[in-house]
């Protein structure tokens, strides 16, 4: 990304990629699809080998200004990036690990753990559907099985409806969740801007995914920066785009030499 700064306004105005450097910058990074490669099914995902300590490596160079913000519950991103000490704001923002290590989130109801059994057990009987169980949240994919997609939109409208207004209906790439209302992650990035860490800094956020959306927003709200991976056609509020979640590895190994 080329990148000038405003001498008005003192913001960033990214133009194309992602920046030289992360000098004042606080980075936001999502994880299936930015940090990771797409894969079939949930647990398909591998981590590239040095992922893990490129990663320390940039959070040391942000003086610890570094948080993932991601679809996955928490418990699954310290099983993926083990001994990581960073901030963690899962389940599409809805729940958090912040830098003292603590961990906030959404209790469940009798009507959400019904819903998430009645799931689980329509997918084990479903051709290539498969249930991904993440605590206060749940999903249902379809990617090995495109033609059933109508039918899992189907029973994941009417298992909301089952549940109260304390869950809302998430969209991604070949998968339909359900996960707790309120908090996203525009409101995760605002929130842990106001850490110790972070404050005075101008925020990035690098995401692939519809949910990324409201964290663009927050990021293009305060000055920051905003940057999409991927290369289809679809409308996004990020100011600028690179190809590929090995883009982004690449990116993460220069900046943070
Ligand atoms: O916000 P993210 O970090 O991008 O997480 C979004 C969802 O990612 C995972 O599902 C997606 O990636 C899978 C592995 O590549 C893929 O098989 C699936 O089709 C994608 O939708 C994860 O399983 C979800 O829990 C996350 O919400
Ligand atoms: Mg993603």
């Amino acid at each position: 990304m080329d990148q000038k700064s405003d001498q008005t306004t003192g913001s960033l105005q990214a133009l194309d990629g992602l920046p030289g450097d992360v000098n004042g910058l606080a980075v936001f990074l999502d994880i299936d699809g930015t940090l990771l490669d797409i894969a079939d099914t949930p647990d398909g995902i591998s981590v590239p080998l040095g992922l893990p300590a490129a990663l320390a490596r940039l959070a040391a160079r942000l003086g610890g200004a570094l948080a993932l913000v991601t679809g996955r519950s928490v418990a699954t991103v310290d099983r993926l990036f083990p001994g990581l000490s960073v901030v963690i704001n899962g389940l599409h923002g809805a729940e958090w690990r912040d830098g003292a290590g603590r961990v906030f989130g959404t209790g469940l109801t009798d009507e959400f753990s019904a819903a998430k059994h009645r799931l689980r057990e329509q997918a084990a009987r479903w051709p290539g559907v498969i249930f991904e169980d993440k605590g206060a949240a749940f999903a249902a994919h379809y990617r090995l099985a495109p033609a059933s997609e109508g039918q899992v939109r189907h029973l994941m409208r009417a298992l909301s409806e089952s549940v109260g207004d304390g869950w809302k209906l998430q969209e991604g790439k070949a998968v339909v969740e359900l996960r707790p209302r309120g908090r996203d992650k525009g409101d995760a990035l605002m929130q842990t801007m106001g850490h110790e860490a972070f404050a005075g800094r101008l925020p990035l956020a690098i995401g692939d995914d519809v949910t990324d959306e409201a964290m663009f927003a927050a990021a293009n709200r305060l000055g920051g920066l905003s940057v999409r991976v991927g290369t289809d056609r679809r409308d996004t509020l990020a100011q600028g785009r690179v190809a590929t979640p090995a883009d982004v590895r690449a990116w993460i190994e220069r900046v943070a030499r």
